[in-house]
């Protein structure tokens, strides 16, 4: 009763330990290179072998009633599916008429949840055809939603859970993971999620959402990619009390003992598999998140999305808006409202990128970044109380109390939000913009949609539609005095895919700085004339398997000339070599 399930394009078989290949050249390469080698591969799990009923069940090999006459036959599906046989495109029609009959954004995610379980190709498949579409179901801003309900949707492990009762055992834990080669691994602690605070192990929905993109956005194979979050604990009061909380009831851990956690993980993860793979921090606290990008940066291939990714996703579009604007980066002015992970991280990528562009000190090109958090305007008298990811903006004025006193004050040129609470640029605030700016730039980044800054038809109708405007979330276009305008996304998802996918490619074995311009400036140079005229400083999502080609050969062209790529040798076409690298989810047949 058993049959052999043939892939014809690769040739291998579903026994095969080997990787899938798909269409194009040097696919394997970069997936066979990075194999673990054999001796890694003692795990509790047995190979099995798809057919009949279980492969009906497999979601990576699933096809539904796509299954041709002959595959029923050969895998002894007959009678198990009803006689209709589908195309890939008429199960993709369906499904989509399905999800836009759910009201709620929750129920679409939900769906797209179950779809990504019950068949893998398919939901790729969705989310690659109708990106603009989809992109706010499963992630920013409805996966904000599903993680404060992560407890009650959770149906089936999407990822791995390592909690404090894993200590001492988390190499064994990455080991009853199915897949075995991993490229990127997307980790958080919950601590941070969005702008909606502490979740504890109900923020595994954000590495699952971030990952899907990789895969949908970036091209990096579905199987290569691994969702973690690790829990210790939660200060959240509400999952403390809730009866059904699904983490770990006790408080959060801190000091050595998170530390010592992490620390165990980073030396699992290495040594399960080997340093080339990516290790995404996502949503931690700033208190631990600096230290653990410095601690780790020198060790490891590490990447923290929501200081680096930011960063380089509003520098892009930074670079991008000065063709509306005119002049250079050092003409401008910048204050932030928030100066955590985002706020700090974006200001210093702006500050290098101006000092590599003048030759100028980093200490001098800081002087024009300003940065507002809680107590006001960060100046050099609260130097000594203030945490060290904010001293070095800590420079020579008056103390401003609120963020209007500082916008007039300082008379910035671009305003920033990342401070995670919405409605912080009130009326006052962007009229102050617009009293001192032609074109005021309004990037209000913090997430999902209610905790934006403002919303983008203020933005326009308190600058009577001068306003250059971008957010985290997804905001519609605005109509307003008979123009139209749309708003830019400034979200990290446009760079984390094509960064990875380009660290992944090139073998990159550790993350620098100067790539982080590299993907900024590739991002940028996909704004055309049309989005200009439109008032867009950042191209729409639609064509974003093209750009995070662009963007994947820069960062892998950056890590080559660093010295920090590994596979060699250097392709001669990076952006061909990454687009023939990419996961596509078209089904294959099976012999
Ligand atoms: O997930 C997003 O939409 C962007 C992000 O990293 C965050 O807000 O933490
Ligand atoms: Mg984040």
């Amino acid at each position: 009763m058993e049959s052999f399930l043939k892939e014809q394009r690769g040739g291998e078989s579903v026994l095969d330990l080997s990787p899938r290949s798909t269409v194009g050249g040097g696919v394997e390469d970069v997936y066979c290179e990075d194999r673990a080698s054999e001796d890694q591969l003692v795990t509790p799990w047995a190979v099995s072998v798809s057919s009949g009923y279980n492969l009906l069940r497999d979601p990576h090999h699933n096809k539904g009633l796509a299954f041709t006459e002959k595959e029923r036959d050969a895998h002894y599906l007959r009678g198990l599916l009803p006689p209709a046989v589908l195309s890939q495109e008429l199960q993709e029609k369906k499904l989509m008429q399905n999800i836009r009959q759910y009201e709620l954004p929750l129920h679409k995610y939900m769906a797209m949840m179950e779809l990504e379980e019950r068949n893998e190709r398919l939901f790729y498949k969705l989310l690659i055809d109708n990106v603009e579409e989809l992109l706010p179901v499963v992630y920013t801003p409805t996966v904000g939603e599903a993680c404060q309900k992560y407890g009650s949707i959770f149906r089936r492990p999407q990822g791995l859970y390592i909690s404090l009762k894993e200590k001492g055992k988390i190499l064994e834990v990455l080991r009853n993971w199915p897949e075995r080669s991993i490229q990127v691994i997307v980790v958080t602690d919950g601590e941070r999620i969005l702008g909606l605070g502490d979740l504890g192990t109900q923020g595994m929905g954000i590495p699952v959402g971030k990952l899907a993109l990789y895969t949908a956005l970036g091209g990096v194979r579905p199987s290569t990619c691994l969702p973690i979050t690790i829990d210790v604990g939660t200060n959240n009061e509400q999952l403390l009390n809730d009866e059904f909380y699904i983490g770990l009831k006790q408080r959060r851990a801190t000091g050595k003992e998170y530390y010592d956690l992490l620390e165990e993980f980073m030396t699992a993860v290495k040594q399960n598999y080997g340093e080339k793979v990516l290790i995404q921090f996502e949503d931690f606290a700033n208190h631990n998140a600096f230290e653990l990008l410095a601690k780790y940066g020198t060790t490891h291939l590490v990447f923290n999305d929501d200081i680096q990714g930011t960063a380089s996703v509003v520098l892009a579009g930074l670079v991008a808006s000065l063709k509306l604007l005119g002049g250079s980066l050092s003409d401008h002015t910048f204050l932030f409202l928030g100066a955590g992970e985002a706020g700090t991280g974006i200001a210093e990528l702006i500050a290098l990128e101006i000092s590599k562009q003048n030759k100028a000190p980093l200490e001098e090109t800081r002087k024009k970044i300003w940065l507002v958090d809680s107590k006001g305007l960060i100046v050099s008298t609260r130097k000594e109380s203030l945490q060290h990811f904010k001293k070095p903006w800590a420079h020579e004025h008056e103390p401003c109390k609120t963020l209007l006193e500082a916008v007039k004050a300082i008379k910035p040129t671009v305003l920033i939000g990342t401070s995670g609470v919405g409605k912080q640029f009130t009326k006052d605030v962007v009229e102050a913009m617009a009293a001192h700016n032609e074109k005021p730039l309004i990037m209000a980044l913090s997430n999902p949609t209610s905790q934006a800054e403002c919303t983008a038809e203020e933005a326009y109708t308190w600058t009577q539609g001068r306003a250059i405007f971008a957010s985290g979330s997804p905001f519609d276009p605005v109509e307003f005095d008979g123009k139209h305008f749309v708003p830019g996304q400034a979200n990290n998802a446009y760079i984390f895919p094509g960064f990875g996918f380009g660290l992944v490619i090139s073998g990159a074995i550790r993350v620098h700085d100067d790539m982080l311009l590299a993907a900024s400036e590739a991002l940028a140079g996909q704004v055309t004339q049309e989005h200009y005229d439109k008032g867009m400083i950042y191209p729409p999502f639609t064509n974003i398997r093209k750009i995070s080609a662009h963007i994947a050969a820069n960062v892998a062209a950056k890590a080559y000339d660093l010295g920090l790529a590994t596979r060699l040798p250097r392709p001669a076409d990076l952006v061909k070599y990454a687009e023939s690298c990419m996961f596509t989810p078209n089904y294959r047949s099976y012999r």
